[in-house]
């Protein structure tokens, strides 16, 4: 029993050292930001679908569930001060099928794929994004399709089962044809499904560039501050009458097209990198950054009061506070 209170000291005291050390190492080291705000995206994700899976399964696996995972996420980039920018929404053809292809920098994609995506749309994701906890159950419920990238033949029948599903049940498909992420500035050479995809459908394809992350992002120098991005929506590319055989000239020219437009736009038209924009509402709503300091101070006064033998600021004020209100009652 002795020990009891040494030990919840010695706890205390170990909790609020690292409520101090956290803000500490954000400020101090850009790597610890850059894992401190990589950790709270993935974790917020997942928080986000555990709340978003009650709500999904009301209607089962459903392309319309999309909206609902669209719409929580959309918050994410004022939580990180990214700005968005949506160019060429215009571009979408109004109502019929089609295939969304994009480049693949990182899972921060997520943010203007949101910021865009199409009311019906799907994105295909590699199978282990299925395994990815409350975030794979809430991909799943919202229609996402799954890929086995190691089994290219399961592969293609899924896709080609997709071909199908496109055209009977109304649906678009998002996908990104590097099939992987990448960050290196330029975008791999592109997988050839999406486009066998769109040909097998006869739909067209729509290209979106988002513009390169680097100016706020990079995950070799482990940095990730504030910034902006350019999503832009390119006109679509028709696919009526071709065939499979056109399909790698296809895939070359959607290529060339979209990494034209994401060597302008990655730029800020001076021939160099976009400057991040840093603004004093980033620092206060970033979530990482203030939240340790704030509830240190906040905390702190609330756990003083178990190092004995003075009570807490808190504990004494609702104490008097509960003692005033029965004094008065007793009065009255
Ligand atoms: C609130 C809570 C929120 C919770 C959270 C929400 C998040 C809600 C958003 C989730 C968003 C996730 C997004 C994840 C993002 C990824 O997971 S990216 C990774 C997965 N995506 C991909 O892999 C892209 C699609 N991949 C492909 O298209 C690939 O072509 C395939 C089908 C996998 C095959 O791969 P491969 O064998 O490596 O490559 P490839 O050279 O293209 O194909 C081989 C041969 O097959 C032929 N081929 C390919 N496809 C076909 C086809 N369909 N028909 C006939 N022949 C074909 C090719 O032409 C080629 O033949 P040749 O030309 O050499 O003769
Ligand atoms: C635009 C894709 C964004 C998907 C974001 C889902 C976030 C889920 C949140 C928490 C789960 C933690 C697992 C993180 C998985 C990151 C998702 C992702 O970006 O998929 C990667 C895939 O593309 C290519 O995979 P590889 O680059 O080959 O390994």
């Amino acid at each position: 029993m002795e020990l009891w209170p040494g030990a919840w000291t010695v706890l205390l005291l170990l909790f609020l050292l690292l409520l101090f050390l956290l803000p500490t190492l954000w400020f101090c080291s850009p790597s610890a930001k850059y894992f401190f705000k990589m950790a709270f995206y993935n974790g917020w994700i997942l928080f986000l679908a555990v709340l978003a899976i009650p709500v999904c399964a009301v209607r089962g696996r459903n392309v319309e569930n999309m909206k609902i995972l669209r719409l929580m996420l959309l918050h994410i980039k004022y939580l990180y001060g990214i700005r968005v920018e949506v160019r060429g929404a215009h571009h979408f053809p109004p109502s019929q099928p089609y295939v969304v292809v994009s480049n693949h920098q990182s899972s921060l994609d997520l943010l203007g794929m949101m910021e865009v995506l199409p009311g019906r749309c799907v994105p295909i994701a590699k199978r282990e994004l299925l395994w990815a906890g409350s975030a794979g159950l809430a991909c799943w419920l919202a229609g996402v399709i799954f890929i086995d990238r190691k089994r290219t033949g399961d592969a293609i029948s899924v896709m080609s089962e997709v071909a199908q599903t496109l055209l009977t049940q109304d649906v678009r498909v998002w996908v990104f044809p590097e099939g992987t992420r990448n960050h290196n500035g330029s975008m791999l050479p592109f997988k050839r499904g999406a486009f066998h995809l769109a040909v097998q459908a006869q739909v067209p394809i729509v290209p979106i560039v988002m513009s390169s992350y680097q100016d706020f992002y990079c995950k070799k120098e482990r940095r990730f501050t504030s910034g902006r991005c350019q999503v832009r929506v390119l006109p679509p590319v028709p696919t009526e009458g071709l065939t499979p055989d056109d399909v790698p000239a296809l895939a070359d020219r959607v290529r060339h097209s979209m990494l034209t437009i994401f060597r302008e736009i990655s730029t800020d038209g001076r021939g160099g990198v976009a400057q991040p924009t840093q603004r004093w509402e980033h620092f206060i709503l970033s979530p990482v950054s203030p939240l340790p300091l704030w509830s240190s101070l906040l905390l702190y006064p609330t756990f003083y009061g178990t190092i004995p033998p003075t009570p807490s600021p808190w504990i004494q004020w609702t104490q008097s506070f509960v003692r005033r209100k029965t004094h008065a009652a007793a009065g009255s």
